[in-house]
């Protein structure tokens, strides 16, 4: 592939700038325990996360990526998880190898950078700010900030807008399915992890322009100017 020249780069947050989910296991299993239920194993919770922490919670409650857990159940599972999310949201948590020196990349290489989650706003500001990453981002938009989230390209679309950057001369760096469909949809360029959380199926399969192992590995992507 000859080298991407992008106006803009947006970067999704979990699975590809951190690696979230010891936090987020430790909640929902913490949460499981006050509702007399079992532990569900950090496994699972690695392939139901990204959809932000509400369907987290559903599918925690279920056992499985789809479907509705009970109504009444739900309504006082998801409390107690925000309660106890609002409390370790990064104790365990780490930026993955490679993000920094990326991200000192692409801010260096004069790229505008967004950071686009579907992780409530509420945790995604106290996780960027611990992890010292919140000033590479001239934008955040979080799982809540608009009325739809990704896959859906509304956030991409109105990333690019405050830009001031066609959608067609933008970047999505992500780790899931949702990236790429909301990337093609808003009609972004797409490059994929292949360490972060995709549902347990390989991100290959859903056809980004090119994966990374590492962060690093956008110095042979991305134009330098
Ligand atoms: O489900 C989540 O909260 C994670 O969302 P993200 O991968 O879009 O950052
Ligand atoms: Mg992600």
């Amino acid at each position: 592939m000859s080298l991407l020249h992008p106006q803009m780069i947006l970067v999704d947050l979990d699975g590809t700038l951190v690696d979230s989910v010891p936090d987020l296991t430790y909640c929902v299993e913490a949460m499981l325990a006050r509702l007399g239920r079992p532990a569900c194993g950090e496994a699972a919770v690695r392939t139901w996360v990204g959809n932000g922490v509400e369907r987290l919670v559903r599918r925690a409650l279920i056992g499985q990526l789809n479907g509705e857990p009970d109504a009444v159940e739900f309504a006082r599972a998801y409390p107690i998880f925000l309660e106890l999310y609002s409390e370790n949201i990064f104790q365990r948590s780490q930026v993955y190898p490679g993000v920094r020196e990326g991200l000192a990349f692409m801010q260096g290489a004069g790229y505008p950078l967004g950071c686009v989650t579907n992780k409530a706003a509420q945790f995604t500001d106290p996780l960027l700010e611990q992890f010292g990453l919140r000033d590479y981002f001239g934008l955040v938009i979080s799982g809540d900030s608009l009325p739809r989230q990704k896959p859906d390209p509304l956030p991409l679309i109105h990333a690019a807008e405050q830009f001031g950057v066609q959608p067609e001369a933008s970047l999505m760096i992500g780790d899931s399915m949702s990236d790429v469909k909301a990337a093609r949809a808003a009609g972004f360029k797409v490059i994929c992890t292949t360490y972060g959380y995709n549902h347990g199926v390989d991100i290959r399969d859903s056809q980004p322009d090119a994966v990374i192992d590492s962060f690093v590995e956008l110095r042979g992507l991305l134009a330098s100017h």
